[in-house]
């Protein structure tokens, strides 16, 4: 379903993702991994639209989106989720899930997402698909609460919640298992999962091995910016050059 070709960023002379090619079959939830630098986070933003890559070509379902401004690539089905979420913390979480994403302006882009109606039809339509979003992922009780009022783990949710209003095909997660606490962190697993069987596919960057062989298959292994490698949770990690790169990091 997304297919990476000879994909590069380079940031002045630094190559941080230097000639990246594979593709990910869909209704997989397919794993990044690979030690602090490798290129894991700036591989998304360039999948994602945040960044413009400096050669190679990315197509979604054979369209070429490589380069597109991150509403469009939105609106073409591929969502993604933050490393740190950061929800506006004045607002309540139910607003913040109404939200539009990718800094447009909210009602503009609903108007374009939804079919027809009034404008106040179509807000009772967001606001109801928020609110079963935000019941799926377990949140609905602090809905009314201000977001500032939830825990790293509630804002992995909520972010979680923010993406599926839009029902895209393809999410990619940034560390959905940082800083989560280990209840939080089966809720998160346990949703995803589901997700996973209600057909949506996942790209997720974790460092969390447990998570990554609990929920991924395969999984892609990156280092300095190339791929490494790439199999079951178990290859990847018994893999001689796999293990060499996180020591050769951490040395
Ligand atoms: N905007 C930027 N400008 C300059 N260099 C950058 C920029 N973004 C990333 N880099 C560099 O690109 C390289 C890859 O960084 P990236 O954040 O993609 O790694 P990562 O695999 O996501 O690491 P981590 O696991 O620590 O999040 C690093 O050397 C980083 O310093």
């Amino acid at each position: 379903m997304l297919v990476l070709d000879g994909v590069v960023k380079s940031f002045g002379g630094n190559r941080a993702v230097d000639g990246v090619s594979c593709s990910l079959a869909p209704g997989r939830i397919t794993g990044l991994i690979g030690p602090n630098g490798a290129g894991k986070t700036t591989l998304f933003n360039l999948i994602a639209g945040a960044h413009r890559p400096t050669a190679g070509r990315i197509t979604l379902d054979g369209r070429d989106i490589t380069g597109l401004p991150p509403h469009r690539i939105f609106a073409a089905g591929l969502a993604r989720t933050f490393q740190i979420p950061r929800p506006f913390a004045a607002m309540s979480v139910l607003e913040n899930v109404m939200l539009a994403p990718g800094g447009q302006a909210g009602e503009a882009f609903w108007r374009n997402w939804l079919a027809g109606g009034s404008v106040a039809a179509q807000e009772r339509q967001v606001r109801e698909s928020a609110l079963h979003w935000l019941d799926f992922v377990g949140l609905s009780a602090l809905a009314a609460e201000p977001a500032r009022v939830l825990s790293g783990g509630q804002r992995k949710l909520l972010e979680l919640a923010r993406v599926m209003v839009a029902q895209p095909r393809l999410v990619l997660l940034d560390e959905p298992g940082a800083g989560v606490n280990p209840a939080l962190l089966d809720t998160i697993v346990d949703r995803i999962a589901a997700l996973h069987r209600q057909g949506t596919s996942f790209l997720i960057i974790e460092h969390n091995m447990d998570l990554v062989a609990s929920l991924c298959d395969p999984v892609l292994v990156m280092a300095q910016g190339r791929l490494l490698a790439s199999g079951t949770p178990g290859d990847v990690l018994r893999d001689p050059q796999v293990v060499e790169a996180y020591l050769g990091a951490t040395a």
